[in-house]
């Protein structure tokens, strides 16, 4: 550990103040969350009308809305402290240097940690939250733009630490300012960032708010108006990244963002899974987590879609056929309208709806907003017509006349009400319907191919694929706006989604920003996305910028090296990664009876197993199965993720899942059946060989794949 001190201390005297500074803090942290309880206590007391007799309470929670909403504030606040993580206080520390070019923080001293600790509210804190805008020094100051700081120090914790003194195993200063400053390391040669980014990783996914990187910090502080979308190699922190500005927006604009609610997208729940403690351990506790599938209506999936029909169902001409096809119900009038009114009749001609109903379309609104707004222009005529008759009719009559039958049939039969189901049964259970809707955009075939070869009695019998599940949110998103709505969406391997489902997301954050994360090189559905450009269009932010980030954190340069190799065969411009990394480890094992692979593999599990960290058996589908025998039969059981089973120490994962995951060994079986699982097989090769965090084997039977060699 290095210690530049203080002339005259000793590294031993430093870590004695700051354990001293440690037990300051913690003493603080226990009275906050004490008072909290008791807050809650008191609160709860005031709700139940236990008033105390003090005229200063009454009227704290004078009505029954706000002793409610006090009272769920209170009991918010004290489980969260309650429950907030026990680690240590703070992970960094800023001197700022006493002339003017520090500013307001000129001979300052400031401790930062995950959260604020403070004695009380209104005292000034002893530890600053990460995310207050002075900690943003700690992330950006160099040694070239000191910015006014003229020491960072880093402190260095046991492994798993629950942040007692003892904990405190070492600290490392970096000088900033003046001829020190010309020499000093960068944040990547410290030791302690070197450990943390090196270290044996168990169970789920942990934040990195003491070493986050410069490039990573300016998108993680990036506004809350601004979407940006982060192209990112490997293992370069996107979906840290992602995590980080979440929890970053929340605590910055929480008018905003909190109240707008904040969304997280993954894709599948092992990924969900393994993310999942990274936004409570920095305190945020409210935020969905969820796929996109999850956002569509709740309906029973009944129908498996052909190859081809799921393709187009997932496609971006999907949306103008579904458009047409809800839209064909909108006819001009044909004929004059008559509506009764006591003994008399009013009549408008022909012409004049027509032209109500063209005008309304042309404006495009929401579906059921253009039924209402028909309405309403109807009854402004008929108003015209009462008004030059006998003066200015009522608002009552106004009302009369736009329920009345005649008026409610009129519209029924230009602008009918409708639902999704109506419209995408109607659509894919007649030939005409998808030759009219899907003219000079679905071929022949294509029509034929998404037909259903059974017509529903009625829409409601029909039996709903996937994809249809889609389609459905599509119409019903077209017929009015989504009443579920977010104020900020983190997309995660956002490569993978289907213009179809970028359409359910862009409909979702209307009103909000997003944070686009992937690799276009680990896309690996049917539909992943070819470039930035196209895919940030469907998700409603055309204008994102596009950021890369090539500086990868989990693998080692020499891992990195072999899957960089498959880049050149998948058909994406994306800049390869460079490994922070020097350390690790990337063996062969040639297996050369091909009934023996398995066996291979366990073997080679059970000798991972004598070193630290979690180990991965990865292989195409088809082979898990008899993987887990030959695992068993060794006396190995492996956890699946997708169960949840995040702890176990050996992980048995078909290639499909390994997206996001991370382990420190990971044996993969067999690349060359991985590399021939269909179309997209060279991307999930890249994918499985972009996992582990310090070594590879590759067990092989057959040869490697012709881009790996
Ligand atoms: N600044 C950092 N300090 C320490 N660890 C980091 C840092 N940035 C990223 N990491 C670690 O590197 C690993 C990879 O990060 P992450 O999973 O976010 O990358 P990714 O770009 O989403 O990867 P992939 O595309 O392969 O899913 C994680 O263990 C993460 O904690």
């Amino acid at each position: 550990m290095t210690g530049d001190t203080t002339p005259g201390t000793t590294l031993g005297d430093e870590l004695t103040d700051e354990r001293g500074y440690i037990d300051v803090c913690r003493a603080a942290l226990d009275r906050t969350v004490d008072a909290a309880r008791e807050r809650v206590l008191e609160g709860a007391g005031v709700l139940a009308g236990q008033h105390s007799g003090d005229p200063a309470e009454e009227g704290v929670a004078g009505d029954g809305a706000s002793a409610e909403a006090l009272g769920r504030h209170l009991r918010s606040q004290a489980k969260e402290l309650s429950e907030a993580p026990e680690g240590p206080p703070f992970f960094g520390r800023l001197d700022f240097v006493p002339g003017e070019e520090a500013g307001e923080h000129r001979g300052q001293r400031y401790y930062i940690g995950r959260r604020r600790i403070a004695e009380h509210p209104s005292a000034p804190p002893l530890v600053l939250d990460w995310r207050a805008p002075v900690s943003r020094a700690f992330y950006q100051a160099t040694a070239r733009q000191p910015g006014g700081v003229a020491v960072r120090r880093r402190f260095g914790w046991a492994p798993g630490s629950a942040g007692t003194a003892a904990d405190l195993t070492g600290l490392e200063d970096e000088p900033l300012d003046g001829a020190a400053g010309a020499t000093a390391q960068d944040g990547l040669a410290s030791r302690i960032v070197a450990g943390e980014i090196e270290r044996p990783r168990v169970g789920p996914m942990r934040d990195i708010v003491a070493t986050i990187q410069p490039e990573q910090d300016d998108l993680v502080r990036s506004g809350p108006a601004e979407s940006v979308c982060v192209q990112g190699a490997p293992g370069t922190g996107k979906t840290a990244v992602g995590l980080h500005r979440a929890a970053y927006l929340l605590y910055t604009y929480p008018r905003k963002v909190e109240r707008g609610g904040l969304l997280v997208l993954g894709p599948n729940s092992a990924f969900l899974g393994y993310i999942s403690e990274v936004l409570p351990s920095l305190g945020e506790v409210g935020v969905r987590q969820c796929r996109v599938d999850d956002l569509l209506a709740e309906r029973e999936v009944r129908a498996e879609d052909g190859q081809e029909a799921v393709a187009l169902k997932h496609g971006a001409r999907m949306a103008i056929v579904l458009q047409r096809a809800l839209y064909a119900r909108v006819r001009a009038p044909e004929e004059p309208l008559a509506v009764p009114d006591g003994s008399y009749r009013w009549r408008l001609p022909e012409d004049e709806l027509r032209r109500v109903v063209e005008e309304t379309r042309a404006q495009a609104p929401p579906y059921e907003v253009g039924r209402e707004r028909v309405r309403a222009r109807t009854v402004a005529l008929l108003r015209a017509l009462a008004e030059r008759r006998a003066g200015p009719p009522g608002a009552a009559w106004e009302r009369r006349m736009g329920r009345s039958r005649a008026v409610t049939r009129f519209l029924d039969s230009v602008w009918p009400r409708v639902t999704p189901e109506e419209v995408v049964a109607e659509l894919l259970g007649s030939r005409e319907a998808l030759a009219a809707a899907g003219q000079g955009l679905l071929s022949p075939d294509e029509q034929s191919a998404l037909l259903w070869s059974v017509r529903p009695r009625s829409p409601r019998s029909a039996k709903w694929s996937a994809a249809d599940l889609l389609l459905l949110d599509e119409v019903a998103g077209l017929i009015r706006h989504p009443e579920e709505s977010y104020g900020h969406v983190v997309v995660d391997e956002a490569q993978d989604l289907s213009p179809m489902q970028c359409r359910a997301v862009a409909r979702r954050s209307r009103f909000g920003s997003l944070t686009v994360l992937g690799d276009l090189a680990q896309g690996t559905t049917p539909w992943a996305a070819g470039d930035w450009p196209a895919q940030l269009a469907h998700l409603g932010v055309p204008e994102a910028d596009v950021v890369p980030l090539t500086t990868g954190f989990r693998v080692p340069a020499a891992i990195i090296e072999t899957a960089n190799r498959l880049l050149g065969a998948l058909n994406v411009a994306v800049p390869p990664a460079r490994s922070l990394r020097p350390d690790g480890t990337l063996r062969h094992i040639r297996v050369s009876d091909p009934a023996e692979l398995n066996r291979a593999v366990a073997e080679a599990v059970g000798t991972a197993l004598g070193s630290e960290g979690s180990v991965a058996v990865i292989a195409d589908g088809a082979r898990t199965a008899g993987l887990r025998t030959a695992l068993e039969a060794a006396g190995i059981t492996p956890g699946a993720p997708e169960a949840g089973e995040l702890a176990e120490r050996v992980t048995l994962l078909p290639a499909d899942l390994a997206k996001g995951l991370e382990y420190d060994h990971v044996v993969l079986a067999e690349p060359a059946e991985i590399a021939e699982s269909g179309p997209r097989g060279l991307h999930r090769l890249y994918v499985v060989l972009t996992r582990a965090v310090s070594r590879l084997e590759i067990a092989h039977a057959r040869d490697l794949p012709h881009a790996m060699r």
